[in-house]
């Protein structure tokens, strides 16, 4: 038996999350802080639940006893209704991924843009960051692009195959970073922003296991660009092979992955968790085909 102050029990919520990496990342950097940590998917999917029930699963939780929680789609801004308090960036931002139970109050933060910052920061270090190329506007490209701001992009491109999309994503973007130049463009657009830009972004699928191929073509880039891909599975995306192929410096998707999970866990705990060690362990993971 433990207390909630001796122990920690953390739930991701979410639609078809019961595979996820999160929870086993949390739990074995726990284990070698020596803390009692169990963190359980709660997956919409599998418990027949839509969104909308979000906030009355945190409430539950709250009873129940958790600590924490992490939130995923489609819950990302349907939580935002049930928050005592929400950090800066995560209101800014308009999405919540993890979300602290204090004193019986809910606190929102985002970590998927944090994450992949520090990413960048730990993966590409020195990158210029004057002119970047981002390929979709979709939930993980909000919070790359946000993050990308945040670091210091002065001029941003954002591509995606929804104009409605992409334009009301660089509107919201270019108020929130007065001085920045965020543009919305299409695919045909892509040669001639690349030409001028420092890195490119993919945030779009095009590359994951279900959804294989290049999201660009490999004849666009140069030694010069640096390159970042948020897919995951696999690891080496067809852009990653390519770009490395090319001399490109390049940043896996495992970077933001387990940088979203290393923010979540100090968040949750108060403690510098090892973030090369959570990298080897999720890599690990991957390469056992989990
Ligand atoms: N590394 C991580 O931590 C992490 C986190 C979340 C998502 N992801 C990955 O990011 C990818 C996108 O996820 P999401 O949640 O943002 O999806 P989403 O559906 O919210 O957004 C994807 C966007 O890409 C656009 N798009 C699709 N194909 C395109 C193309 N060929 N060219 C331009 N734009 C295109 C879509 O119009 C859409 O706006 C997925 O592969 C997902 O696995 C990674
Ligand atoms: O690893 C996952 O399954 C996640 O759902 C990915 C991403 O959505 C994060 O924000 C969540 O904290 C965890």
């Amino acid at each position: 038996m433990s207390t909630v102050s001796e122990s920690y029990l953390v739930g991701l919520i979410g639609e078809g999350i019961t595979a996820s990496l999160t929870p086993p990342m949390h739990e074995r950097e726990a284990d070698h802080h020596g803390l009692r940590y169990l963190y359980r998917p709660v997956d919409l999917t599998e418990i027949g639940l839509p969104g909308e029930s979000v906030g009355d699963l945190l409430r539950q939780g709250r009873n129940l006893g958790f600590s924490a929680f992490n939130v995923t789609h489609p819950c990302k801004q349907l939580v935002l209704d049930h928050l005592d308090e929400v950090s800066d960036d995560a209101a800014r931002l308009g999405a919540v991924n993890t979300v602290l139970v204090r004193d019986g109050k809910f606190i929102g933060h985002n970590t998927d843009f944090s994450g992949f910052g520090t990413g960048l920061a730990h993966g590409l270090p020195g990158a210029t960051l004057d002119n970047v190329v981002q390929l979709g506007a979709g939930g993980a490209g909000s919070a790359v692009a946000y993050a990308l701001l945040k670091a210091g992009v002065q001029s941003l491109t954002l591509i995606d195959l929804d104009p409605a999309r992409v334009a009301a994503r660089a509107a919201a973007l270019a108020e929130l970073f007065p001085g920045r130049e965020v543009a919305a463009a299409g695919r045909d657009e892509l040669a001639d922003a690349l030409s001028t830009a420092d890195g490119f972004v993919n945030t779009s699928p095009v590359g994951m296991h279900s959804h294989p191929g290049l999201p660009i073509d490999a004849e666009l880039l140069q030694p010069r660009h640096w390159v970042a891909d948020v897919v995951y599975r696999p690891v080496e995306t067809e852009l990653v092979r390519a770009a490395s192929a090319k001399g490109c410096r390049v940043l896996d998707g495992g970077h933001m992955a387990v940088g979203q999970a290393v923010d979540a866990f100090a968040l949750i705990t108060g403690i510098a968790p090892d973030a090369a060690r959570m990298r080897r362990h999720f890599l690990e993971l991957i390469g056992q085909g989990r």
